[in-house]
């Protein structure tokens, strides 16, 4: 991650959504750091409450039972990009969330409209606390959660290039390396699906978002780009253009 902080000249709401793998935590993370930006990870708040959800009996087969234990959690985001943080009900989350069964089970419990709109409050309240600017990743933000934003990137990758990135981090719960490519890469197609298709505020790319295809971009690159483009839109908002044309 790049260690300068250039100062953005007006407070930016940048939207930074796409399938699994393609980089959007990587990009916004590095991205709010250059810029001085706040960081929020909606993924990690729906990993979080599945979590819990998995170590409080709650059966994550049920939807009914999702719906009854939405509201219980407190789920508590950093937003430093330098050093992300969640817990659920105080206890650090950043580890277990990252687990295959969390992995499994979250496109299930994050489709339930009640975690949804639960998950959805908690983080236009974290967008509208952030005084500074705030780069906010997932899958629905730009459509969503905060339609209103100043930018909205859309990621995109093959699902070879994804599968080849995602495979080089993952381990099984036993803590060894997953080398099975193809398994990686159908179980993140699946899970692309399952966020697709579900009724309630899928995955999808805001009409007015620029979308990104990073398959044949370094991580650096990919970077460099999105930087330049949360400069043109934090210039366009100083000088009072219309949100829509921030977002070209
Ligand atoms: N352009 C790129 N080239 C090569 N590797 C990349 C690129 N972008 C990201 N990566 C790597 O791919 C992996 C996945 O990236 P990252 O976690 O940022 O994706 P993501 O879109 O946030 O995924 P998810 O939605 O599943 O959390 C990481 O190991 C990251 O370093
Ligand atoms: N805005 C969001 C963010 C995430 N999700 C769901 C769907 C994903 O499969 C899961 C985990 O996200 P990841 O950590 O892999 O980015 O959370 C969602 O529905 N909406």
């Amino acid at each position: 991650m790049p260690t300068t902080v250039s100062a953005t000249p007006a407070a930016v709401i940048v939207a930074i959504d796409g399938p699994s793998g393609t980089g959007k935590s990587s990009t916004s993370k590095a991205v709010a750091a250059q810029l001085g930006l706040s960081y929020l990870d909606t993924g990690a708040q729906y990993r979080a409450i599945t979590w819990w959800m998995l170590s409080n009996g709650v059966d994550v087969s049920d939807q009914q039972a999702i719906a009854a234990a939405a509201d219980k959690p407190s789920i508590v985001s950093g937003t430093d990009p330098r050093q992300p943080a969640i817990s659920a009900d105080g206890l650090d989350a950043a580890g277990p969330i990252r687990t295959q069964e969390v992995t499994a089970a979250v496109s299930a419990v994050s489709a339930v409209p009640e975690v949804r709109t639960r998950i959805t409050e908690l983080q236009r309240t974290i967008a509208a606390s952030a005084d500074g600017g705030i780069v906010v990743e997932g899958r629905d933000i730009g459509t969503t959660v905060l339609p209103g934003a100043d930018l909205k990137v859309f990621l995109t990758a093959s699902p070879e290039a994804r599968a080849a990135r995602r495979s080089g981090e993952l381990k099984t719960t036993e803590g060894k390396p997953v080398t099975d490519l193809a398994a990686t890469q159908q179980a993140l197609t699946a899970r692309d699906k399952a966020d697709s298709s579900r009724k309630t505020s899928p995955l999808k790319k805001a009409d007015d978002a620029v979308e990104v295809d990073t398959t044949e971009l370094t991580l650096e690159q990919v970077i460099e780009c999105v930087v330049t483009l949360v400069e043109k839109a934090a210039a366009r908002k100083a000088e009072g253009e219309p949100v829509e044309e921030a977002a070209r």
